[in-house]
């Protein structure tokens, strides 16, 4: 008995080794001649194969995966356009394109050019209709939209302004106590904070309460930075890779994490939409902010219910506050960091103040957008780092298209990143690297002209349905905040740390803060 176990044990030890052995013989040579193959095909015969470009990255996505996950890929880009021109291969089948002309080829309204693979990774799943961002069908895309473009109008978000003001009121008073101590204040962090809570109060009817006790409401944020930067990485690695998630999720804990940061955000989307029809079977919703306005759309589309009302307050989460933030925090950050450009919005808030075309306590919207210098510093802080880092990259449509003297067959990726076209000189001028709010005043024709490149917020179709909310936003904040306090850079010499992972967020602004009652 114990002889014929053994035998066996060794018999099947025998046939494993030579099944490894023949399955390893007939592997390797297989990836080998594949691995030749697919070399040869994407340098030689690819439609893409004479777009100049990194040799990593014209023979493999992984080298796109490895820029992003450094978090620092608008560099890099920047570079490679300088270097080979305004087309460079950043994958076999993608392309980064910086010419300007191709703003309007590409994402023009009626261009024909669709939304990539990309997004699908950023789909909230919630409803059958997909959700603007990441909906891939221009048509579905564009019935969908129509249904709440109103609501997002600046009309529409004006007559919530009120609500802006409260949330300002709260980060001014909690600014005056830290002036007080002489408290050096992450400025960074209570921006994020103000944004959050104005997302709370403009779709939610109150704020988180981020900024009323000081820390991450829900884990909203670090469910954010959890997600983006693994969820990004999905977007640009191979598509394959998303259908193996679960098993590369037992194997990275940082994919599972991603995971969960998202269902966090989705969970806290269909909680306030639940608080917010509770209030509604209470009988205690007493004002209309944007949510209301999604269930009077409710009440006229069948087609519009519950599911989609959570995909708008998920995208809000999502999509409002990191973004919102990140444009704040460029536009003091610039101005800190340069001290003509500070006093001279200071001498035009001051006058605008004395000669009451400022309103106390508040500064409406309507006023802010008529000093030109402080208008003039918005775009140029958003203009040096516009808040989504990366390239938006789209389908090239039926029949092909022309682009920078290259021609691009039906299904190619091409994409513009802000960054990078922020910072093209034939548009901004030879100074494009360098903050200067001047240009935006210098000569209004040149202005206009710079305006219609500035992607910031997109273009065409896909332009961010929230601009209006963040313009409101910026436009308020930045004159009240300056009124009241004097920020300066605790060491005017150190550099903030961004994190590119689409959203291209920064750390490291920490300010010291005095009332301009005090000075
Ligand atoms: C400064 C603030 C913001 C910036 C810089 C920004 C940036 C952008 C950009 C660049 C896009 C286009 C993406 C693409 O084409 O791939 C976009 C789309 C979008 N944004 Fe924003 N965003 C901001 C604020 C907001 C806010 C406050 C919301 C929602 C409340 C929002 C919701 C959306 C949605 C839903 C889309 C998809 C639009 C569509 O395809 O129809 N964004 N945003």
């Amino acid at each position: 008995m114990l002889l014929s176990s053994s035998f066996f044990s060794s018999l099947s030890r025998i046939f494993l080794q030579r099944s490894l052995s023949l399955a390893l013989n007939l592997l390797a040579p297989s990836v080998l001649l594949f691995s030749v193959g697919w070399l040869v095909y994407t340098r030689f015969f690819h439609p893409l194969s004479r777009i100049p470009g990194p040799f990593w990255a014209s023979v493999s996505r992984y080298w796109l995966g490895y820029q992003v996950f450094t978090g620092k890929a608008e560099f890099v880009q920047r570079r490679l356009h300088e270097i080979y021109g305004p087309l460079v291969r950043i994958a076999p089948d993608e392309v980064s394109v910086s010419d300007p002309a191709a703003v309007k080829i590409i994402y023009g309204i009626k261009s024909g050019f669709t939304k990539t693979d990309f997004y699908p990774p950023f789909a909230s799943g919630i409803s059958p209709h997909g959700d603007h961002f990441a909906q891939q069908d221009e048509a579905k895309h564009s019935a969908r939209r129509k249904l709440v473009n109103n609501i997002y109008s600046m009309s529409s978000v004006l007559e919530s302004e009120q609500y802006i003001d409260t949330c300002t009121e709260v980060f001014l008073s909690k600014m005056a106590k830290f002036a007080e101590k002489g408290q050096v204040v992450d400025l960074g962090e209570w921006i994020q904070w103000y944004t959050f809570d104005v997302v709370g109060e403009l779709f939610f009817g109150q704020q988180f309460g981020f900024m009323r006790d000081e820390h991450d409401f829900g884990n909203y944020i670090l469910s954010l930075d959890t997600m983006m930067p693994t969820t990004t990485l999905l977007c640009v690695l191979p598509v394959f890779l998303r259908y193996f998630q679960v098993f590369l999720g037992l194997l990275f804990p940082s994919i599972r994490k991603a995971v969960e940061g998202f269902n966090e955000i989705r969970r806290a989307g269909k909680f306030w939409v639940d608080h917010r029809l509770q209030q509604m079977a209470d009988r205690k919703v007493n004002r209309s902010d944007l949510l209301d306005k999604l269930f009077k759309v409710r009440q006229n589309k069948s087609d519009f219910d519950i599911p989609e009302i959570q995909n708008e307050s998920v995208v809000a989460i999502f999509a409002g506050s990191d973004t919102t933030a990140i444009a704040i925090r460029s536009i003091l950050y610039y101005l800190m960091k340069t001290p003509d450009a500070y006093a001279k919005l200071m001498e035009e808030i001051n006058k605008a103040d004395s000669d009451g075309r400022l309103s106390k306590p508040h500064v409406k919207y309507n006023e802010a957008i008529k000093l030109p210098y402080l208008v003039a510093c918005c775009k140029e802080g958003i203009r040096m780092h516009p808040s989504v880092g990366l390239s938006l990259p789209r389908y090239v449509p039926p029949g092909g298209s022309q682009i920078a003297g290259r021609f691009f067959p039906a299904g190619s990726k091409v994409g513009i990143s802000a960054p990078v076209l922020h910072s093209n000189t034939d548009i901004f001028g030879a100074d494009a690297a360098v903050y200067n709010p001047d240009r935006w005043i210098r000569d209004p024709k040149a202005a206009a002209e710079m305006d219609r490149y500035m992607l910031h917020f997109g273009a065409g179709s896909r332009t961010c349905i929230g601009k209006n909310i963040s313009l409101a936003e910026i436009h308020k904040m930045i004159p009240q905040l300056l009124r009241s306090f004097k920020l300066e850079l605790v060491d005017q010499q150190k550099e903030w740390t961004t994190h590119n992972f689409w959203f291209n967020k920064q750390t490291g602004i920490e300010v010291r803060v005095t009332s301009r009652r005090d000075i």
